[in-house]
């Protein structure tokens, strides 16, 4: 019965956003071509992110569209739910421009007050990605969240990236079976990316492993500044095709090694803060989910005392923050892991015990092999 609810209630977020394209991602995405040949009769019927070539007219041209789509602007949305100063920015775009720009986005999106219930209507028919564990999904109260940025904290060989590669396999399932039938984005810091481990999983699964890894689109981040410049890229293609998953795996490893001392750290954090900010755009912009992973060190504040576990999550208060659900995972006996909710707008702290398998992430019950020694 709840089945049936949460993927009648899915389907229709997933008819207001693009219609799912389950051919292959064309990774040669073009943003020079931009909307050039927009045609506003393409667009009937689909009532998703609305393109930003919409906004042409009114003194606003193809010319300054172009502009935008080369910092990353795609959506009206996108101008929707920007800042002025961040606008004027923009290689090209004036005070006066940026002005006009947000006049026009919010003619098309809404940013008024709406009722709780009509809120709550909505938020009911947000889906969620299984992780693969009947018992995390349960934790999380259906699964990882569209339209929020989840992160994932542990120490080294928690299953953080376990989670991620079982993730890139079940954004991509239909709806009734607990995917956002649309592909993933997987953005990897650390160089742990394993598409032998989508495989297995889609094996798991019984989706077609090729259709699986082309419908995921990797990138290897370099350093930081390279990390940002390829949400720009994934603004591109999510306005082109269906996604309904953003991975970053880990968010601070490379802050850690670009920025370095006491001195670099408001610079450092001020980055952070940009990226995290382009996360949630492009999930309220999309309605993709966002997972994210982070590593921790031990505590040694004043909690430390009082904490029998004194490890946290880095990145300080600007992760704590941006981040909209914030679990951490812990080893326990074997193959088995502990995911506990550190930080939740609505899930008590509460914990679960789920397992790594050949199939990525799965319950405690499902393989005979925890045999793993610790
Ligand atoms: N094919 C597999 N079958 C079962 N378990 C596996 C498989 N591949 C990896 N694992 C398990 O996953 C664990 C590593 O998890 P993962 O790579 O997600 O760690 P992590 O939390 O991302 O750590 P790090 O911070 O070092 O990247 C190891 O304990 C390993 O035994």
């Amino acid at each position: 019965m709840e089945d049936v609810s949460m993927a009648e209630g899915a389907n229709q977020q997933q008819q207001q956003q693009q219609q799912p394209d389950q051919s292959h991602i064309d990774l040669s995405y073009d943003q020079q071509a931009g909307y050039e040949d927009y045609d506003e009769e393409d667009d009937e019927g689909c009532a998703g992110p609305s393109p930003i070539a919409k906004l042409v007219g009114n003194g606003i041209t193809a010319n300054d569209i172009k502009k935008l789509e080369n910092s990353g602007y795609f959506t009206v949305e996108s101008i929707a739910y920007t800042p002025k100063r961040l606008l004027v920015t923009v290689k090209g775009i004036s005070e006066q421009k940026a002005e006009k720009l947000l006049h026009e986005a919010s003619r098309i999106v809404p940013l008024g007050f709406t009722t709780a219930a009509e809120f709550h209507q909505r938020r009911s028919e947000l889906i969620t990605l299984t992780t693969g564990s009947k018992q995390l999904d349960t934790l999380l109260g259906g699964g990882i969240e569209t339209g929020a940025i989840t992160e994932v904290f542990g120490e080294f060989r928690t299953g953080k990236s376990q989670l991620c590669h079982t993730l890139a396999v079940t954004a991509q399932l239909p709806i009734d079976m607990g995917g956002g039938e649309g592909k993933c984005l997987y953005i990897d810091t650390e160089g742990t990316f394993r598409p032998v481990r989508l495989v297995s999983i889609a094996r798991r699964f019984n989706i077609d492993e090729n259709e699986a890894l082309d419908n995921v689109a990797y990138a290897r981040a370099y350093n930081a500044e390279h990390q940002l410049q390829l949400l720009n890229q994934a603004a591109g293609m999510m306005a082109q095709s269906r996604f309904s998953l953003l991975i970053v795996d880990s968010i601070m490893a490379l802050y850690r090694t670009d920025y370095s001392g006491r001195g670099e750290l408001s610079a450092r954090q001020m980055h952070v803060a940009k990226f995290m900010r382009t996360l949630q755009r492009l999930a309220d912009e999309f309605g993709i989910a966002v997972l994210i992973t982070n590593q921790v060190v031990a505590q040694v504040d004043g909690g430390a005392m009082f904490n029998p576990d004194p490890k946290k999550p880095i990145g300080g208060n600007i992760i704590a923050h941006s981040s909209t659900t914030r679990l951490y995972f812990k080893k326990a006996k074997g193959a088995n892991r502990i995911c506990k909710i550190y930080d939740s707008p609505c899930l008590a702290e509460s914990e679960t015990v789920f397992a790594l398998g050949q199939g990525g992430v799965i319950d405690p019950s499902d393989e005979t092999e925890n045999n793993e020694d610790e």
